[in-house]
């Protein structure tokens, strides 16, 4: 059984489709990518995932459940984490701190195990060595990791990744890799909206593309960058 499913998903803003009957699965442990061009309808895709915004039509299941009319406290509790494009940590918080409030409310965890829940998450998200610095004095690799540990400290099924690898230095982009390799290899589910493609590719095993709100292919990710569709549309490359 898949893990998420989005089964005809549609969403208009004033008269512009931004979502167009968008159906698509995650199986579990899955990592699949996002990509289109600007405005192609990408965080919409999130945010009706995460319930930050209601479909117009269409039904969005996790784990076989139907979550489409389920706030978004619901859905982080049900197992929906999030990362986003812009780091938004509690930033006169400390990073600890930061990992407790999204380990609390959005993971169930309290008491001394959320003490050793979080700090085995700053481990594997490389911010140990930050645990007791304010999120607001961290460089933006750390802030990306830290955006990536909010996200771990819900204990989620599925995290959901912005444009995470965004601004960052070549090697600032490979260490990050690196993490979320481990995320995924430890059975996370990953779906990753990037314009990084190389970072994007090295990581999930399908690509999904989005042009003006529709799915127009998913598929094996070096076959999706070959389709000579996808390179005229989302790379504007005339073939
Ligand atoms: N709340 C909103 N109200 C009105 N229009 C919106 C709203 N949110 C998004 N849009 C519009 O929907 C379209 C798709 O936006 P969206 O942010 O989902 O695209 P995207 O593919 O993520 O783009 P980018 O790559 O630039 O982040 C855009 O034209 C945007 O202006």
């Amino acid at each position: 059984m898949s893990l998420l499913k989005l089964d005809n998903v549609s969403k208009s803003f004033g008269m512009l489709k931004v979502t167009d009957s968008v159906s698509f699965e995650v199986a579990k442990g899955e990592a699949l990518g996002i990509i289109g061009p600007n405005g192609a309808g990408k965080s919409t895709l999130f945010n009706l995932i995460t319930g930050n915004i209601a479909p117009d039509e269409g039904a969005v299941y996790l784990d076989g459940v139907d979550m489409t009319r389920k706030p978004a406290m619901s859905r982080v509790q049900a197992g929906v984490g999030r990362s986003f494009q812009i780091p938004q940590p509690f930033t006169h918080l400390s990073v600890f701190e930061n990992l407790l409030v999204a380990a609390n409310f959005g993971g169930g965890h309290h008491g001394h195990a959320a003490d050793d829940f979080c700090m085995d998450i700053l481990d594997q998200t490389g911010l140990a060595g930050v645990a007791d610095a304010t999120s607001g004095s961290l460089s933006l690799l750390q802030r990306k990791r830290l955006e990536l540990a909010r996200a771990m400290a819900t204990s989620p099924k599925v995290i959901l990744l912005d444009e995470i690898a965004g601004g960052l230095t070549e090697g600032e982009c490979v260490s990050l890799i690196q993490t979320i390799k481990s995320i995924h290899a430890s059975g996370t589910s990953i779906i990753w909206i990037e314009h990084v493609l190389h970072a994007l590719t090295s990581v999930v095993e399908r690509l999904m593309v989005l042009n003006f709100g529709k799915m127009l292919m998913i598929g094996d990710p070096a076959e999706v960058m070959d389709s000579p569709q996808v390179k005229e549309i989302y790379l504007g490359i005339e073939v």
